[in-house]
């Protein structure tokens, strides 16, 4: 490892903690590793934001902070994913290039790419055509972040680049009733019905929808491996390149947790992006590949789930 003092933003995270635990696994000489929670250092305060770059002066950034919801929290609150994201991106990638931070990674997600982009999609595909509105102000943000990286790249030379994950689950995910991503929300409600011995649950939207999901100790490797690359892309799919019916997932889940119940479709709720597979041969050439499949990645999560049950929501 080429670097001596690496940032975590948003450590606590579940991209965050996964990001620790490559770092303290890593062979060789440790770099120091700097953490803050967003009451030490609130990354959409900018004077605080360079103050902390100023002092601490680290040489590799992992941009992991974000406020994150899945689709009801996204199109609920487009205000604060919009502000708060592309005010924690601007102000970190600013003060890096300011105080010479050597490496800086930012992390977007595939919600980027517009709402009907080739399957499965390519890079090339960002801002082909217009996005999915249930989470465009957090895509925009993203695209805003990822986009900064570049121009302060090709403007100055300095190595800031950008990964853009599919769904993510694994331990450390947010498991709330309403503003979680599928995987934690299902295995929750799923949970709470086979523990309360309820004959039914339901899933949100038609079951139609496709998505791809990564373990999200594959995205940290992923993640640890392109901080090594000398000309990394500007930015790159993370995923596994396959997906399923979110109805055939609540299947799945269903299985691991247990429950023997009905599972029915309440389709008040929104589907989102019809499809959203990621095309992973950049990535793959590079040398990343996924290791972990969503039947084994699934059965840690629950048994993560289920040993912190009590303080597994935020
Ligand atoms: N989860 C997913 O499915 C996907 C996630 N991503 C991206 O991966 C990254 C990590 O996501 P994930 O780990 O799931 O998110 P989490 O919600 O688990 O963690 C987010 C972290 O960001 C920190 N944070 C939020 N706001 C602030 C702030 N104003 N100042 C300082 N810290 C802040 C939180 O700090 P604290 O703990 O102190 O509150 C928390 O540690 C994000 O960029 C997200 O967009 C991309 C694709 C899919
Ligand atoms: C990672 C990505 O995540 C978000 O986009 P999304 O892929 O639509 O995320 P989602 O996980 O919330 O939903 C996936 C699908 O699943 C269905 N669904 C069923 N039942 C539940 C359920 O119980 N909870 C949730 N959340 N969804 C459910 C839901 O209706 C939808 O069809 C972005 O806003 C943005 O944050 C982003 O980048």
């Amino acid at each position: 490892m080429n670097y001596q003092k690496i940032f975590v933003a948003g450590h606590r995270g579940m991209v965050g903690s996964a990001l620790l635990r490559q770092l303290s696994a890593l062979n060789g000489p440790q770099p120091e590793v700097l953490t803050r929670t967003r009451d030490q250092l609130d990354l959409c305060d900018q004077a605080a934001v360079e103050d902390f770059f100023a002092t601490e002066k680290p040489d590799c950034v992992l941009f992991a902070a974000a406020k994150v919801g899945g689709i009801h929290a996204n199109a609920t609150y487009p205000a604060e994913f919009g502000y708060q994201n592309t005010a924690m991106a601007m102000n970190c990638i600013h003060s890096a290039y300011r105080h010479a931070t050597k490496r800086f990674l930012f992390l977007g997600s595939t919600c980027i790419y517009p709402r009907n982009a080739p399957q499965p999609i390519p890079e090339s595909s960002l801002l082909s055509s217009p996005l999915e509105q249930t989470n465009e102000a957090y895509a925009l943000a993203k695209i805003m972040g990822l986009k900064l990286c570049q121009y302060y790249r090709e403007q100055y030379g300095v190595m800031f680049h950008s990964a853009m994950p599919t769904n993510l689950y694994g331990p450390g995910d947010n498991y709330h009733p309403e503003n979680s991503h599928v995987i934690p929300g299902l295995i929750r409600r799923i949970h709470e019905a086979k523990q309360s011995g309820a004959d039914s649950v339901s899933v949100w939207g038609s079951g139609n929808p496709r998505r791809e999901f990564l373990y999200v100790d594959d995205l940290a490797a992923a993640i640890m491996h392109l901080i090594t690359l000398s000309n990394p892309p500007h930015w790159v799919n993370v995923g596994t390149g396959t997906d399923l019916r979110i109805a055939d997932l609540a299947t799945k889940i269903a299985e691991v947790v247990g429950f023997e119940g009905e599972i029915h479709q309440d389709t008040s709720k929104p589907d989102g992006t019809p499809v959203k597979r990621t095309d992973i041969t950049l990535i793959k050439a590079t040398g990343w590949h996924p290791t972990v499949d969503l039947d084994e990645g699934l059965e840690k999560t629950y048994a993560d789930f289920q040993n912190h049950y009590e303080t597994c929501s935020r």
